[in-house]
């Protein structure tokens, strides 16, 4: 079974959402028909608009509820473990058969790198949120603020959420840690629109310590990876299973009944742990 699909299969089984790629081996259909989850579709802004253009056309009439649009990727970080080890994107990326090659030739090692740098627009800016409403009635949610600054000007051009987001720490050294800038982005946002996060969620009292600092969700990218590695549909649930267990655990143990018991106060930041201590 295609690894999207059986991460779809997954996430249905545990009623969680799934959030498909830009970048998936197969295709929006494949995966929309595969099970009822409720499914997002991350996109990319390609030079070739086109191309975008037709992918979110796709997943709107293919029954995906929102766009989850990167932000912090208009071009490729410097990852010099794929460029050491010469990765190679999958030749079979099947939604962009017939439109664009993969079949990308790199001499510098990296040919996801060669990849993006021909496809990614590297000139992305706060406009294209306005282009991309301009062809998708689906809500937008912006993925990879770090910021209130930049949390405000993503409310202003309208984004329906934001997703605090440093790509799993993929793309530049040195962004903070998800967790640490996420109460900045809340307090910014004002409650005008959702804000969610990923980065590091790896266990129950991750999300605990995500929701108590004013998150509304979140997101896992690698444990999901993990557990569809060695087994596939049901390492997925195995892992989305494990992470609602631990949280019940937390919640149970710290007194709250449901996430909406989740407040601030259950947790002291690293800040706030300084200011005692002085
Ligand atoms: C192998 C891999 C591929 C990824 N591909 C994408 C992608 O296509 N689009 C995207 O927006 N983020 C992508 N990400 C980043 C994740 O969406 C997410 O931001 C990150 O993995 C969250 O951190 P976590 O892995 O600690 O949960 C990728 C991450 C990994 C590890
Ligand atoms: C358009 C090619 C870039 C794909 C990047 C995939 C990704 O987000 C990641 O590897 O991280």
């Amino acid at each position: 079974m295609p690894g999207e699909v059986a991460t779809a299969r997954g996430a249905a089984a545990c009623n969680v959402i799934m959030g498909l790629s830009f970048t998936a081996t197969c295709t929006i259909e494949e995966v929309a028909s595969s099970c009822n989850a409720v499914r997002f579709f991350q996109t990319y802004v390609y030079k070739r608009r086109d191309i975008t253009e037709l992918m979110v056309h796709k997943a709107e009439s293919n029954g995906f509820r929102a766009i989850i649009l990167t932000a912090d990727t208009p071009r490729l970080g410097r990852r010099e473990a794929d460029i050491k080890n010469k990765l190679m994107i999958s030749p079979r990326l099947r939604n962009f058969e017939g439109l664009i090659t993969t079949e990308v030739v790199s001499d510098k090692g990296s040919n996801l790198e060669a990849y993006a740098a021909g496809t990614l627009d590297p000139s992305l800016c706060w406009k294209d949120i306005a282009w991309l409403k301009s062809i998708t009635n689906l809500p937008i949610l912006i993925k990879g603020v770090l910021t209130g600054e930049d949390a405000i000007k993503a409310v202003e051009a309208g984004v329906a959420g934001i997703i605090v987001s440093n790509h799993g720490a993929r793309q530049l050294d040195y962004t903070p840690a998800t967790i640490s800038v996420l109460e900045e982005v809340v307090n910014a946002v004002q409650g005008k629109v959702p804000v969610l996060l990923d980065g590091g969620i790896r266990r129950g009292t991750d999300i605990f310590k995500a929701l108590a600092l004013g998150a509304k969700a979140i997101l896992i990218g690698r444990p999901v990876v993990y557990g569809l590695a060695t087994k596939g549909e049901s390492g997925v649930k195995q892992v989305i299973e494990m992470l609602k267990n631990e949280l019940e655990q937390t919640m149970a143990l710290a007194g709250c009944c449901n996430v909406n018991d989740i407040t601030r106060s259950h947790v002291k930041t690293e800040k706030e742990r300084l200011l005692c201590r002085m």
